[in-house]
């Protein structure tokens, strides 16, 4: 299966602001030189199907063998293109009680057979972050979505996660939030906090909310000056990289038209790349004002975790990993074998494509992983390459 890939380049400078969200005296981080980052995606699913030979034989560069991680275990040996009923897909996935799990060179794609076993998977994932970063750095900076994304984080709030996470390590921030007060509806603050915050220990001076007596470009500046004082303080990490800060965990859900954050598709602050938090007025999603995160501080996170579930979403998956070009003679697909059974790495296509969707855009300095339940990957399950003997 192809993923498309993209590439983010962009140098930005940013001066600090004088004033602190969090009532903390502020100090200025200057900020080192930008270089290009990059986001490219690949994956492979392998369900144990037949190969049309044709297009065997367009993929001769096919090395390595993987196990399938649906049924029996199956040695890879080639690829081809064939379409998968749905039903069937998901009948396999249950079966095996188990997510089906691809990777790429610098991601990963998560396949859980319902929404309930992605919010396991998540929360999962997200308390092994949290006992690392707890470890490593005594701090767990987690960057927040809206939308059903909070929902989605409900089984990090029961048993066993609720006792054993180092709630008192979590920094919470928001990736983008609505210029609205924060007991409004429209609030994912409010979102946040009645769906997870107010349900674990995580101390109030910890949670960086924004600054609703503000106008959007104030809020802007002001969250911005929040981060830059939680940098030169080490509660956020910098990147070495790119000098800008390095979340330990951004939790980002997607639109069903490709956005992330609030990044648009066609909206010029896709590109910003001069402050680390933008302001935008003209949001196609209600409400219009919003703040939100750049490009280059999302793709500075050591680890981005794209999340999405539900047939809504099925499309903007196909598209972002997905792809009808997979016959291309001019892709080199790699498959090596991973040390979990269920896990494909396949190197990245040298194709790169200039007018990606903002989803596509996103990557990680550390890793990106996507979580989606089998609606939400039906059409990339449907349209895929399968790997088999
Ligand atoms: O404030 C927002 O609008 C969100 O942060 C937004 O970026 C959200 O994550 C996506 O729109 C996905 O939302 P759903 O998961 O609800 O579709």
């Amino acid at each position: 299966m192809l993923i498309k890939a993209g590439r983010l380049r962009s140098a930005p400078t940013c001066q600090p602001t004088h004033h602190s969200l969090c009532g903390l005296p502020l100090q200025g981080v200057r900020m080192a030189s930008w270089p290009s980052s990059s986001c490219n995606f690949t994956a492979t699913l392998s369900p144990s199907l037949p190969a049309p030979p044709a297009l065997s034989r367009s993929l001769p560069t096919l090395q390595s063998v993987v196990s399938n991680p649906l049924a029996c275990s199956l040695r890879l040996k080639t690829a081809s293109r064939i379409g998968v009923n749905r039903k069937k897909l998901e009948d396999r996935a249950s079966s095996a009680g188990h997510v089906i799990t691809t990777e790429k060179a610098k991601g990963k794609v998560r396949v859980l057979d319902s929404e309930d076993s992605l919010a396991v998977s998540l929360a999962e994932y997200t308390a092994h972050l949290s006992d690392k970063f707890a470890k490593q750095r005594g701090a767990f900076t987690v960057v927040l979505s809206g939308g059903s994304l909070i929902k989605s984080l409900r089984k990090l709030v029961e048993t066993p996660y609720i006792d054993t996470v180092e709630w008192s390590k979590w920094h919470v921030f928001w990736v983008d939030e609505r210029v609205v007060p924060k007991d409004h509806a429209d609030s994912n603050y409010k979102l946040a906090y009645d769906g997870f915050l107010s349900k674990v220990p995580i101390p109030t001076g910890n949670i960086c909310t924004i600054n609703d007596a503000l106008s959007a470009e104030g809020a802007a500046d002001d969250y911005e000056t929040c981060l830059k004082h939680l940098v030169t303080t080490n509660i956020i990490d910098v990147s070495q990289a790119t000098g800008l800060p390095k979340f330990d965990l951004m939790l980002l859900g997607m639109g069903p038209d490709g956005h992330v954050a609030s990044l648009f598709p066609r909206h010029p602050l896709v590109q910003a790349d001069k402050q680390w938090v933008a302001f935008i007025k003209d949001s196609p999603k209600p409400p219009p004002e919003r703040i939100t995160f750049t490009f280059p501080v999302i793709n500075s996170s050591a680890n981005v975790a794209l999340v999405a579930a539900g047939a809504g979403k099925a499309k903007v998956v196909n598209e972002a990993l997905g792809g009808d070009d997979l016959s291309s003679d001019a892709r080199r697909i790699e498959m090596i074998k991973a040390g979990k059974p269920d896990v494909v790495n396949v190197a990245p296509s040298a194709d790169q494509s200039s007018d990606l969707l903002p989803v596509e855009m996103v990557s990680a300095e550390g890793e990106l992983t996507w979580f989606l339940d089998s609606e939400a990957a039906s059409d990339l399950l449907t349209c895929s390459y399968w790997m088999f003997d």
